[in-house]
């Protein structure tokens, strides 16, 4: 249960908490009564290939691990996807403590991080930069982490990001295989329609977001808390914590579930 209810206006935010006039923002409450089951939602179909894992790097809102997507390497389908989708990056959103930090909610309840996978539309477009523009041009997989036993897998990411303290950092970062943070049912899902969290906040991502979630230890969370949203030359150092979006109205959309 939530015991916290965040205020609307989140320090991080300067800009408008919705782009005007947007009906499909995200990230938003998934009300678990509320979704409809569709038996047409197909299982989801990953292939990521770990050695066009290139960099990791701390770009002032999150750390990113990101992948070489010039070709069909890495890629989402299946799901409620048509069309063959390019993982271009991952990264994470958590709070300063435990109790929050998640940016969708299940019934309200907020995890303390959550893990996103982002893919582009390869079948329409030929750039990320063209499909962040468009209607299906992303598909982000979400998944809720939860403190609990150390994650094996996250460890050898955890282990570089003192390395990429400050905004602005970079270090190569290979042959990570993102498939190790997937849960290990990925059939139950919930998808809607939605937005990026972070601007330039286009309207143009299917969500995947995972009904069972992955456990990390604390004092692995406790190693995402020691980023800094500054860079190295700025003054005041300020810890990288509490980097999600608050929920966005739902206004008429319906959120499919794959499992009844
Ligand atoms: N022309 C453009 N190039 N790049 C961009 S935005 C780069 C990017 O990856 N943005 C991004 C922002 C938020 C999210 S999120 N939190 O998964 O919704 C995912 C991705 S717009
Ligand atoms: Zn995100």
């Amino acid at each position: 249960s939530s015991k916290y209810v965040l205020s609307q206006m989140h320090p991080m935010w300067q800009g408008p908490l919705a782009v005007p006039g947007g009906d499909r923002q995200s990230p938003i409450d998934i009300t678990v009564r509320k979704s409809v089951f569709d038996s047409e939602l197909k299982p989801l179909v990953t292939n990521y290939d770990p050695n066009t894992c290139q960099q990791i790097w701390n770009n002032g809102y999150s750390f990113l691990v990101e992948y070489d997507d010039t070709t069909d390497k890495s890629t989402l389908k299946g799901g409620p996807l048509k069309d063959s989708f390019r993982l271009c990056q991952f990264h994470f959103h958590w709070g300063e403590c435990n109790a929050w930090g998640s940016e969708h909610t299940v019934d309200r309840r907020l995890y303390p991080a959550e893990l996103h996978l982002v893919h582009w539309n390869s079948d329409k477009y030929s750039l990320f930069e063209e499909a962040v523009m468009e209607d299906n041009g992303l598909a982000v997989i979400g998944v809720f982490l939860k403190v609990g036993k150390r994650h094996e897998g996250l460890q050898k990411l955890v282990d570089a990001l003192p390395a990429i303290r400050h905004k602005g950092s970079v270090v190569e970062f290979n042959r990570f295989d993102p498939a190790c943070l997937l849960p290990i049912n990925t059939d139950d899902y919930w998808t809607y329609h939605g937005s990026l969290t972070t601007p330039p906040l286009t309207e143009s991502v299917s969500w995947i977001i995972m009904k069972q979630h992955i456990e990390v230890s604390h004092d692995q969370l406790a190693v995402f808390r020691s980023l800094l949203f500054t860079s190295a030359e700025e003054e005041a150092q300020k810890s990288m914590v509490n980097n999600f979006r608050v929920q966005q109205a739902l206004c008429g959309r319906t959120v499919r579930s794959s499992f009844t």
